[in-house]
């Protein structure tokens, strides 16, 4: 199958492309123990990563997904400096590409795909860690969870990146492992790809309807390019 309508593949980050869980664990276990908090195993962490960097470090803090409301702001504001900090440090230490994520987006490419990543993960880390998987040159556009004001399951990153890329809806396909990922696209009208194999809190991608529910990377090219198996 192919799909002649879409040239722009916009694709989600952590649990999509790279599976970052153990080294988001690293960082947010060396801030519990900064802080002297319970550290969390990292199954648990990687039921809490979708939603950026401070909701993981508020879920860190609550020692649940469930944020505790009565979590001091100040501690959340020092936990997610501290949190930054060791990240930095560990970006891709166990991160890994998911299989065939490399082949795959380079066969996408060369094919005539335009590709961007709307990650909601902060926008200093995109780069760091696309380099230090090997993936340096392949998007034409990074946009993190701190590039605007919103971030998915809102809209607006993907508003964003149509306006930059200069392409209408129609052109374009979000491919996620998340529910913000589909949410997102439906409201921006974009068809999506869901993804089986990343975090998604758990659940069921296929509960939030995308158009597409793959449960391995190399399926987008059948989907994508003509004549693949
Ligand atoms: O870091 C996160 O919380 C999630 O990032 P993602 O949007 O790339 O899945
Ligand atoms: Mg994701």
């Amino acid at each position: 199958m192919t799909l002649p309508d879409k040239n722009v593949l916009l694709f989600d980050l952590d649990g999509t492309l790279v599976d970052s869980a153990p080294d988001l664990a690293l960082a947010l276990n060396r801030t519990l123990e900064d802080l002297n908090k319970p550290l969390v195993d990292q199954h648990t962490i990687r039921g809490w990563v979708g939603n950026g960097a401070k909701v993981l470090v508020q879920r860190g803090l609550s020692g649940s997904a469930t944020i505790n409301e009565l979590l001091d702001t100040a501690l959340v504001e020092e936990a997610l400096t501290i949190f930054l900090a060791h990240y930095q440090q560990c970006l891709c230490i166990e991160s890994a590409l998911y299989n065939d994520v490399k082949e795959g987006l380079f066969t996408l490419k060369l094919a005539g795909y335009r590709l961007a990543i709307i990650t909601n993960k902060p926008a200093i880390f995109i780069q760091p860690i696309l380099q230090g998987l090997g993936l340096g040159n392949v998007f034409e556009l990074l946009i993190g969870g701190d590039t605007l004001p919103q971030r998915k399951p809102d809209p607006a990153p993907l508003h964003y990146a149509l306006a930059q890329l200069n392409v209408t809806a129609e052109q374009c396909l979000m491919i996620g492992d998340s529910k913000n990922d589909i949410l997102a696209a439906q409201a921006a009208k974009i068809d999506s790809v869901g993804l089986t194999y990343g975090y998604n809190y758990g659940e069921d991608i296929s509960l939030y309807q995308p158009q597409w529910c793959f449960d391995h990377f190399k399926a987008l090219l059948t989907l994508l390019i003509k004549n693949e198996e």
